[in-house]
């Protein structure tokens, strides 16, 4: 069984095709990254994966299930782009608030409180109203209310946009631990060396899968040092 199935899917908005006949799958215990420019249509992606945009054409699948299927968003964990924070509660109580929406009672809440909180580094901010932090705080309190449920798979979109460089390591080294455990994460980004952290590859651009594989694979098939220049042999061979 593939941990996520994306089949043949198309999305329009209006006349506007913003991604067109996508196709792959993402296997258990994988690190994923989808990479491409801006507005190249990964969050959309994202969303299509988990059932939370209309499809024009194709299907995806989570752990078998045909999304959108609410039984399989208990396993996922999931983090948008934009920050769903309530900045009028401290950070403790959205962690709170968000571990009993996910079913977490009193001690467990608890501990994945602390696990969480000390993963991305908000242990000592805690007890601060969501308001006063930073960008960066609150891509990390983000991160830290998809990892609450201790989900087999993880969907971050840019989990790490506005993260200091130190923590941000910190952060892959957590999710690498994560893929040794076994969890599936798929995570956007623009960063060239998180590109380079992960395990899998999905190249878009211009709402077109260009490449898949890792990232030894890609440079080898273009015969080019850098993902970078992937991106520009496998743009200019589809044009
Ligand atoms: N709900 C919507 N209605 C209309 N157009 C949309 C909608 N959501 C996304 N789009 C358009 O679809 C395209 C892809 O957007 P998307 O957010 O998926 O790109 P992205 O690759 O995630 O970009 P970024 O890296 O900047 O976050 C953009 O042109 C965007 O304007």
């Amino acid at each position: 069984m593939h941990a996520i199935e994306v089949q043949h899917v198309s999305k329009k908005f209006k006349q506007q095709s913003v991604l067109e006949d996508i196709h792959f799958t993402i296997e258990t215990g994988e690190i994923v990254g989808i990479i491409g420019p801006s507005g190249t249509g990964k969050t959309t992606l994202i969303k299509l994966m988990l059932g939370m945009e209309s499809l024009d054409t194709g299907r995806t699948k989570i752990c078998d299930q045909l999304m959108p299927d609410f039984s399989v968003l208990g396993k996922v964990g999931y983090m948008a782009q934009s920050d769903a924070l309530y900045g009028e509660l401290t950070g403790k109580e959205n962690l709170a608030f968000f571990g009993k929406l996910y079913g977490l009672k009193k001690e467990a809440l608890q501990q994945r409180v602390d696990y969480v909180a000390q993963v991305t580094n908000l242990a000592k901010d805690l007890s601060k109203r969501v308001s006063s932090y930073s960008g960066g705080m609150k891509r990390r309190l983000s991160l830290a209310i998809a990892l609450l449920p201790n989900p087999d798979i993880l969907i971050l979109d840019e989990p790490t946009v506005g993260v200091d460089p130190i923590l941000r390591q910190g952060i892959w080294h957590e999710l690498n631990d994560l893929r040794d455990q076994g969890k599936t994460i798929v995570v956007t980004t623009h960063a060239m060396d998180e590109a380079l952290r992960c395990d899998k590859l999905v190249l878009l651009n211009h709402g077109r899968l260009i490449a898949l594989g890792t990232a030894e694979e890609m440079t080898g098939k273009f015969n080019v040092p850098t993902i970078e220049e992937v991106f520009l042999a496998a743009g200019g061979e589809e044009e």
